[in-house]
C-alpha cells in the first residue's frame, strides 16, 4: 500500500483524512519535528503539509520551514502544500522552495484525492525515468554499477555537451581512452572524427610532425605535405594521451594551439585555423611536474579546465566481476571457446587481487585463462591468481552488522548523545534502538546518554 506522511496539527482533520483514503496508508505528524522523524522512518513518496504548524499555526514559518527540510532530506519527494488562508503567496512561496502543488482548505475529499494520485503517478514516472538513466549509463562502453564509476559517468554527461577542455586523470589501464570516447560520443561533435594520441609512444623528434603535420620538404624523407592528427581530428575530438611526457621544448607550440586554436605545420609559415576539442589524459602528477618544473604551469591550467580522475579497478568492488563477465563472453566469442563462468574461488581471488593493471591487467589474464582453462568453469589458477578461501568470505549478516553499528555511532554523535534524537534520524523506534544497541553490545552509548 503506498504511504503518505499528513503532517497536520488538527487532530479532526486527521481523522477525517484517515477515514477518505482507505487506499492509501496515512501516517501522521503534527508538528515539524515529528514531520521529519516520520519521513525517515517511512521514506513516504508523497506527504501533505498544512502551513500553519505549532508553534505558530497563524502563520506560515514553520510549514515553510519544514517543507525546506523535507525537501533537503529527500528531493524526489512530492509535497502537497495544504493553506488555509485564502492568500495565495504562501502557495505561491511553497511552490517556489519546491513543493509539488498546493490545495485551499476546507478539504474535500475528491478533489485531494486526484491530486494524491497525480502525484503517486508522477512519483513513479520519475524513479522509473532516473532506473532507466542509470541503466543506458551502463549501456555504453564503460561496463560497471559501482558508485565510482556512475558518478564518473554523470560528470562524463555533463561535460560532453560542453567544449571544457578535460583533464582524464587515473592510473594505468583504468579506462582513460574509453572514458575520453564516452565523451566525444555523447557531444555534438560525435558525428567528426575522434583522433587519439599518445605522446609517450612517440620518440620525441617526431611527436611535433605527428601532431602539427609538415609541408613537403620541410626535412629529409618529406616528400608530400601531410596532416597532423590536430588538422585530422577538426571538427572533431582529439585526445592527447600521456599528456604528462610530453616534452618540455613543444609544450609552447601546444600551448599556443590550445590558445589560439591556429597550427602552423612544420616547414610552414601559414596559420590554419582549426576547431578541435580537446580532452587530455595521464597517469601522472600533473602538478608535481608543475612543481618541478618539468611540466608548464600556463599550459597544465589551459588543459585541466576540468579534471575527472577515473578509480582503479581494485575501488570498483562488484564491478571486477561484471566486467569480468562482459570480458569472458567477449573472449569467447574470439577465441569460439564456451567458457561458462568463473567458480567461487576465482571470483574471490578476483575480487582480493589489488590489479596494479587495471582492467589492461583484468584482460590480459582473462584471455590466456580462457584459453587454458581444462574445465567450464575458469579457476583462480587459471587466472595466475593465488586461490582464496571462499568460506572465509564476509557474510551479509556481518556486512549488515557492522553497517548498522557505524550508522548508529554517526547518527548517536550528530545527535549529541541523546538516543530520543538518535532513533529519530535512524528513522527507527526508541525500542528499536535499544534492541539494536543490545544486539550490536553498543552498551557505552546508553552509558553516556545525555538528556538534551
Ligand atoms: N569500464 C570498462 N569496461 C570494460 N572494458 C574497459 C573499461 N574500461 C576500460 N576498458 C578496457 O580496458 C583497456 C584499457 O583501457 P584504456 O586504454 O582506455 O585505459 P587507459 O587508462 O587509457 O590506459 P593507459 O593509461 O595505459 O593508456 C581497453 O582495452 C578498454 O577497452
Amino acid at each position: 500500500m503506498k504511504t503518505v506522511l499528513v503532517i497536520e496539527d488538527d487532530i479532526g482533520i486527521q481523522k477525517q483524512l484517515k477515514w477518505s483514503f482507505p487506499d492509501y496508508e496515512l501516517v501522521f505528524a503534527q508538528d515539524r519535528a515529528s514531520a521529519l522523524t516520520q519521513l525517515r522512518r517511512y521514506e513516504p513518496d508523497v506527504v501533505t503539509l498544512d502551513l500553519g504548524l505549532p508553534p505558530d499555526p497563524a502563520n506560515a514559518s514553520e510549514g515553510l520551514a519544514c517543507l525546506s527540510e523535507i525537501l533537503a532530506i529527500q528531493p524526489q519527494c512530492k509535497v502537497i502544500v495544504i493553506t488555509g488562508s485564502t492568500d495565495n503567496d504562501h502557495a505561491i512561496k511553497s511552490v517556489s522552495l519546491g513543493a509539488y502543488d498546493y490545495y485551499q482548505k476546507p478539504i474535500d475529499v475528491e478533489v485531494l484525492n486526484i491530486i494524491l494520485a497525480r502525484a503517486f503517478k508522477l512519483s513513479q514516472l520519475e524513479a522509473e525515468n532516473r532506473a532507466l538513466k542509470a541503466s543506458s549509463i551502463s549501456n555504453n562502453d564503460i561496463i560497471g554499477n559501482s558508485d565510482a564509476i556512475l558518478r564518473a559517468c554523470r560528470t562524463v554527461e555533463k561535460i560532453a555537451p560542453t567544449e571544457i577542455t578535460t583533464l582524464l586523470l587515473g592510473d594505468s589501464g583504468t579506462g582513460k581512452e574509453v572514458f575520453a570516447r564516452s565523451i566525444h560520443r555523447q557531444s555534438p561533435r560525435v558525428n567528426k572524427p575522434f583522433v587519439a594520441i599518445n605522446c609517450a609512444s612517440i620518440p620525441e623528434n617526431l611527436l611535433e610532425s605527428e601532431l602539427f603535420g609538415y609541408e613537403k620538404g620541410a626535412f629529409t624523407g618529406a616528400n608530400k605535405t601531410t596532416l597532423g592528427k590536430i588538422e585530422c581530428a577538426n571538427g572533431g575530438t582529439l585526445l592527447l594521451d600521456e599528456i604528462g611526457d610530453m616534452p618540455l621544448s613543444l609544450q609552447a607550440k601546444m600551448l599556443r594551439f590550445l590558445q589560439e586554436r591556429v597550427i602552423e605545420r612544420v616547414g610552414g609559415r601559414q596559420e590554419i585555423e582549426v576547431d578541435v576539442r580537446v580532452i587530455c589524459a595521464t597517469h601522472r602528477n600533473l602538478a608535481e611536474m608543475v612543481a618541478a618544473q618539468s611540466f608548464r604551469e600556463d599550459l597544465y591550467y589551459r588543459i585541466s579546465e576540468i579534471t575527472l580522475a577515473i578509480p582503479p579497478l581494485r575501488q570498483r568492488g562488484h564491478d571486477i566481476i561484471v566486467i569480468a563477465k562482459a570480458l569472458l563472453s567477449k573472449f569467447n566469442n574470439e577465441f569460439g571457446t564456451q567458457v561458462q563462468g568463473f567458480s567461487d574461488c576465482a571470483m574471490q581471488a578476483m575480487l582480493q587481487h589489488a590489479w596494479p593493471g587495471n582492467i589492461r591487467e583484468l584482460q590480459n589474464k582473462l584471455k590466456s585463462a580462457v584459453i587454458l582453462a581444462d574445465s567450464k568453469l575458469i579457476t583462480a589458477e587459471d587466472l595466475g591468481l593465488k586461490a582464496v578461501d571462499a568460506l572465509k568470505t564476509t557474510t551479509l549478516r556481518k556486512v549488515r552488522e557492522q553497517a548498522e553499528t557505524q550508522a548508529i555511532r554517526h547518527a548517536y554523535t550528530v545527535a549529541n548523545g541523546n538516543l530520543s534524537k538518535t532513533s529519530d534520524l535512524l528513522g527507527i523506534t526508541r525500542p528499536t534502538l535499544y534492541a539494536l544497541i543490545d544486539k550490536y553490545r553498543l552498551h557505552d552509548l546508553r552509558n553516556t546518554e545525555t538528556e538534551n
